[in-house]
């Protein structure tokens, strides 16, 4: 039973035959068309308060590198926007492409990004994360895209730079005194749609807040990414990329804009 992954016998293609979600209405990514989104005016602003010392460790689980953080209380919190009650975070993580033209999981109007970065929240209300992935109102999604420019955002170093003591899966390192809130762009707007996590057990579950604007990386900064390994030490090199899931069916989801 070869556990899932993003390879051809792995793949998002046969996901359903172990996690039926997989096959639901209400999956992500999904592509979002500027023509049939829908600006609410009753969408506010979202809020993202975090404690630096609630950042632990970065890891290669073999399918992303994650960044986790104490999510034993109301440490570090995303507020507001579409959601009701404050929601902890829990981890961040990414998804890239093998080369810069791909790697995003959400498409804007047709337009890939090199990659796409998940700060994972979860709502207390429900009591822990297992029970949260039970609930519609579970689970909120920022979603960060990233785009090759000539200007790349320094924040992003501190997370590339760890790269080099994680190379292979199972590798974990300390990341203390990190506030990811750095890595959010100029811009609070963002498209928001309900829909499911895009990996495994594909819970539909998901609040994704999605930001309009894209934050930069160096092209070099996106092959360091690359650089990291699905493969655990001393086995075959298998390079970590196109860990990415295809576009999902809106299936007459609305996705409402904050901004006009
Ligand atoms: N790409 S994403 O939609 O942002 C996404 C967010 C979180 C997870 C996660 O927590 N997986 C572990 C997990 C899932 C379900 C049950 C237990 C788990 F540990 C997976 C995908
Ligand atoms: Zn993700």
């Amino acid at each position: 039973q070869s556990v899932w992954g993003y390879d051809r016998d792995n793949g998002p293609d046969r996901w359903h035959e172990n996690y039926p979600m997989a096959k639901g209405d209400k999956q992500s990514p999904i592509e979002i068309n500027s023509k049939d989104v829908r600006h609410d005016t009753s969408l506010a602003p979202w809020h993202a308060s975090y404690d630096p010392g609630a950042a632990k460790t970065i890891l290669n689980n073999g399918r992303t590198c994650r960044v986790v953080f104490d999510d034993t209380f109301d440490r570090s919190v995303l507020r507001g926007g579409p959601l009701t009650g404050a929601y902890r975070l829990r981890q961040l993580h990414l998804h890239w492409g093998s080369s810069d033209d791909h790697g995003s999981e959400h498409v804007i109007d047709g337009v890939k990004y090199a990659a796409e970065l998940h700060m994972v929240h979860w709502n207390p209300k429900h009591g822990n994360f297992a029970g949260a992935l039970k609930q519609p109102d579970g689970v909120a999604v920022v979603g960060i895209l990233l785009k090759v420019g000539k200007t790349p955002k320094p924040e992003m170093k501190r997370i590339l730079e760890e790269i080099d003591n994680i190379k292979t899966k199972g590798k974990e390192a300390p990341f203390q005194h990190f506030d990811p809130s750095i890595l959010f762009p100029k811009s609070r707007d963002y498209w928001t749609y309900h829909g499911s996590f895009t990996t495994p057990p594909c819970e539909e579950c998901i609040t994704w807040i999605l930001l309009r604007e894209p934050i930069e990386v160096s092209s070099d900064q996106m092959a360091k990414l690359r650089s990291l390994s699905k493969n655990g030490e001393n086995e075959p090199v298998n390079p970590l990329v196109d860990n990415w899931r295809p576009l999902q069916p809106v299936k007459g989801r609305i996705v409402r804009a904050s901004f006009k």
